[in-house]
């Protein structure tokens, strides 16, 4: 959270940190070139919804028989689950350290973003249904967190078990419970 205030700080102009949700035109809505600073940010939103996304798990169906890459064959109109919540935890695909919170794997080396194909961060979902809102909601995502990081300190109360609830959503099973103090700017 610190890095992040740190970054709203930097990157910022004075008149978004005074009010991110004023835009260019003086209209009361987003301002994303502004937001797109946030480089730290967007790696912490992508990694929540790396290992903890939304919808964990969907399913598709063939039209004729298929063979999967994987060599598995698969009849007509068969329902394939398949599990994002797990895709985003194998150390295959995200590394040894997959299950690690770390925002750091979003930068690159010169600060800039590193692009995950769709098919690999498949949090929004890929291919013709792939979310169309994703970049509202990211936008959305970030304004709200750049409005809370920059006047409160938000820690997980001690001891919290943080847990999900298997479900069609992703809930939280004890929900999250915090200790939320206004940061004295003198
Ligand atoms: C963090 C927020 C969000 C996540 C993780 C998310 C994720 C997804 C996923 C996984 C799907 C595919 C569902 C499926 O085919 O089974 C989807 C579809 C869709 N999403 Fe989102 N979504 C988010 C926010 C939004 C928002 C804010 C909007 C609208 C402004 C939106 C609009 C849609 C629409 C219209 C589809 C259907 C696309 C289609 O089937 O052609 N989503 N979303």
């Amino acid at each position: 959270m610190a890095k992040i205030r740190q970054e709203i700080n930097t990157n910022l102009s004075p008149r978004t940190k005074a009010d991110v949700f004023n835009s260019d035109d003086g209209s009361d809505s987003f301002n994303p070139q502004e937001l797109k600073k946030l480089v730290y940010l967007h790696g912490a939103i992508c990694e929540a919804l790396r290992l903890y996304p939304p919808l964990p798990f969907q399913h598709k169906s063939p039209t004729k028989p298929d063979v999967l890459p994987s060599g598995h064959k698969v009849e007509a109109n068969s329902k394939i689950l398949f599990s994002l919540y797990s895709l985003g935890r194998m150390k295959s695909v995200w590394g040894e350290d997959a299950l690690e919170f770390k925002p750091e794997r979003w930068i690159s080396k010169n600060g800039t973003l590193v692009h995950e194909p769709s098919y690999k961060f498949l949090s929004f979902n890929a291919g013709p249904r792939t979310c169309l809102g994703k970049e509202v909601a990211m936008m959305q995502m970030k304004t709200v967190a750049v409005k809370i990081i920059q006047s409160y300190e938000v820690k997980v109360a001690e001891g919290h078990k943080i847990e999900p609830a298997p479900s069609v959503i992703l809930h939280m099973k004890h929900g999250l419970k915090v200790t939320v103090s206004k940061i004295c700017l003198v």
